[in-house]
């Protein structure tokens, strides 16, 4: 696949809340989108999830990208083996649409991420994928760009604006993506773009939630409506020094200790927690000198009515959730990385200096063939 045309390739996500593999159809030439196409979700079990979780544990503290200690070996079997079956299950789907993709873009578990120690882990075996589904994969989207000095994250504005450019978004506009850490990008009114990590997304909520009632998730921020914001506690919380640090910056999930919460009662705890994202995304917003106007927000948070409310307050800008935008906001981070799989095979850039900080323009990602060779990242940035 040399051709300047768009294909169809199939993107995996298996984001920071663990929920699941989400995976995605999208005809692109790696600059604008041709089309859209079906979607899947495959949800984790029980079982595997806390297998991931216990491996988030494991890894802290790696200094070796390729070492998998305690359930870190088993995690990347069940990553694999889920993303497999999705791929199976979506392709099955795509040819009833008469869609067969060429290529797939694997992110992978991110399990460890400290950009300022040049190391970021990403669990998945992309050799085992490729043999199992017949395609290339392109997978460990984020090396290259902390080798160079980038913060390896957020990877996918390049696709926000090409997905603000098909629905037609007047710009200047933002779209911050609300999964387990939250996101934004930055798109000016000249297409220019900045993007960092805002702060928490939706994990802190859902470790309170799931400690409590066993639920995975507060649904439609229902708890966080009828607790308290505890406002001492939400101010500890705004005290680390993430929040001052200008951007380019990026999170490990874990990277924030809820101990100003623990007291609380528990609706008390979850509306904070719910605040502290929304007034992390104020203080970025701020921080990055971004006028207050147009925040369409992707993710899951998108669903939490409590938290779209706070974001509104507390941002001052007017909120519109994914659907509203013309946006598939469950998929669209697995759109990205088939979007971004595409650049890759066309040794397009997917970081730049203003979204990660990377001293130049980066083309991440390697290739894993069903034969099992393997193409690392082009040393050189078109
Ligand atoms: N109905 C709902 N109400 C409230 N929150 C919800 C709802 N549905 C999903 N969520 C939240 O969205 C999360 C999943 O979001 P998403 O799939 O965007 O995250 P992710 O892709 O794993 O994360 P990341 O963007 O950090 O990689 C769930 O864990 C939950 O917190
Ligand atoms: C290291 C890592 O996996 N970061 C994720 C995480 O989840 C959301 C946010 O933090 C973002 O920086 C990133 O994911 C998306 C897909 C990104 O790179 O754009």
């Amino acid at each position: 696949m040399t051709g300047a045309g768009p294909v169809w390739a199939l993107g995996l996500m298996s984001g920071t809340s663990l929920d699941g593999v989400d995976a995605a159809l999208l005809d692109t030439d790696g600059e604008t989108i041709a089309g859209i196409g079906p979607t899947l979700f495959r949800p984790y079990g029980a079982d595997e999830r806390a297998v991931l979780r216990r491996a988030l544990a494991d890894a802290r503290g790696l200094d070796d990208r390729r070492a998998r200690p305690g359930a870190l070996a088993e995690a990347e079997r069940i990553v694999t083996d889920t993303h497999a079956e999705a791929v199976r299950d979506l392709v099955a789907a795509a040819a009833e649409a008469g869609i067969a993709p060429q290529v797939v873009g694997f992110h992978g578990q991110t399990v460890f991420h400290a950009p300022a120690r040049r190391l970021t882990v990403q669990i998945g075996d992309a050799g085992r994928l490729a043999a199992a589904c017949g395609l290339r994969v392109v997978h460990d989207f984020r090396a290259a760009d902390v080798a160079a000095g980038g913060q390896g994250a957020p990877l996918v504005p390049i696709f926000h604006r090409a997905l603000a450019a098909r629905a037609g978004l007047s710009l200047p506009a933002a779209v911050l993506n609300v999964g387990g850490v939250a996101n934004v990008t930055l798109i000016g009114a000249d297409g220019r773009l900045a993007a960092f990590d805002t702060g928490p997304g939706n994990a802190l909520i859902d470790d309170a939630v799931l400690a409590a009632t066993g639920r995975p998730y507060d649904d439609g921020g229902a708890i966080a409506a009828s607790g308290r914001v505890d406002g001492t506690a939400l101010a500890a919380l705004l005290a680390h020094p993430y929040f001052a640090a200008p951007p380019p910056k990026s999170l490990d999930r874990d990277a924030f200790d809820v101990g100003p919460v623990a007291a609380l009662p528990f609706a008390d705890k979850v509306a904070t927690l719910t605040a502290f994202t929304a007034a992390a995304v104020a203080a970025g917003l701020r921080l990055a000198g971004a006028p207050a106007a147009t925040v369409v927000v992707v993710g899951g948070g998108a669903r939490n009515r409590k938290l779209l409310a706070m974001l509104a307050a507390r941002t001052g800008a007017t909120v519109v959730p994914a659907g509203d935008a013309g946006f598939d906001g469950d998929f669209v981070e697995a759109q990205a990385f088939a979007h971004l799989a595409v650049r890759r095979l066309r040794g397009l850039p997917a970081t730049f200096p203003g979204t990660t900080g990377v001293p130049a323009p980066t083309v991440g990602g390697d290739v894993a063939t069903p034969e099992g060779a393997h193409s690392p990242t082009p040393s050189t940035s078109p």
